[in-house]
């Protein structure tokens, strides 16, 4: 760190464990996104590790990260980051990583489609569909590779309060019907309310509110034991 950074987050330990439903609150620029950039290995910690489903992340390098991501995290963000000029179906299909037959790969992603209340709309494209249902489209993205762990930056935080509403219910019944853990960072009180789990990242974070302006993640140690890929 050079002489003029000041630590975002400073954590000493803390651990998520495998099936366990998150949510962290905290005000704005406390450092929320760059924790998930920290567990996802998008981002490195200057010192300390992270651990994510057995995988020490700051022991591999940047391609062995970016494959073990594809593969093993899940990650759903605010504004959906759809590409506009595919379909709902390929939106979904371009992310799978198993390389089976086309058909089968069609047969899978309509299955979750379906799953997510968008049966018969996989040849719509992100433009056809409502914000609540690009969210979906994105939601199925993120899992249809199986992650052990999804992560979710303001999954609702552009949605209205009853489109939220539904995307809550939607990323909590999914996360116990196919067993991931999800870590959610929102200012959505009524979304965050809603998780077994409920924390503040000041809880957690030892660097104090008044220095939080600067720049950079100091440390962070996060584990997700036992979670197999
Ligand atoms: N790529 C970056 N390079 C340098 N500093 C960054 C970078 N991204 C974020 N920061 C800084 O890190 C701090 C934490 O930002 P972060 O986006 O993690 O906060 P947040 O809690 O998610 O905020 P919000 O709720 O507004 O999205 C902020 O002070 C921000 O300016």
């Amino acid at each position: 760190m050079d002489g003029r950074a000041v630590p975002i987050l400073d954590i000493p330990h803390w651990k998520v464990e495998k099936g366990e439903r998150v949510a962290i609150t905290g005000p704005s620029g406390s450092g929320k996104s760059t924790l998930l950039h920290l567990i996802s290995g998008i981002m490195n910690a200057d010192s300390g590790g992270i651990v994510v489903a057995g995988q020490p992340l700051h022991q591999i390098n940047e391609a062995k990260r970016d494959a073990f991501r594809a593969s093993a995290i899940g990650y759903v963000l605010q504004d959906f980051h759809l590409i506009p000029s595919l379909t709902a179906r390929q939106n979904v299909e371009i992310a799978m990583t198993s390389r089976l037959p086309k058909k089968e790969r069609r047969r899978i992603v309509d299955g979750w489609l379906e799953e997510v209340g968008l049966g018969g709309r996989g040849q719509h494209l992100p433009a056809q569909l409502s914000r609540g249902q690009q969210q979906r489209v994105a939601i199925v993205r993120a899992m249809v590779n199986h992650p052990p762990l999804l992560l979710a930056d303001e999954p609702t935080g552009s949605l209205d309060w009853e489109t939220a509403d539904e995307i809550s219910s939607l990323l909590l019944g999914l996360s116990v019907t196919h067993g991931y853990t999800l870590i959610v960072v929102t200012h959505d009180l009524n979304l965050a309310g809603r998780f077994p789990r409920c924390l503040s990242i000041e809880e957690f974070n030892e660097v104090r509110r008044e220095t939080l302006p600067k720049q950079r993640a100091s440390f962070a140690s996060v584990q997700q034991e036992g979670a197999s890929l």
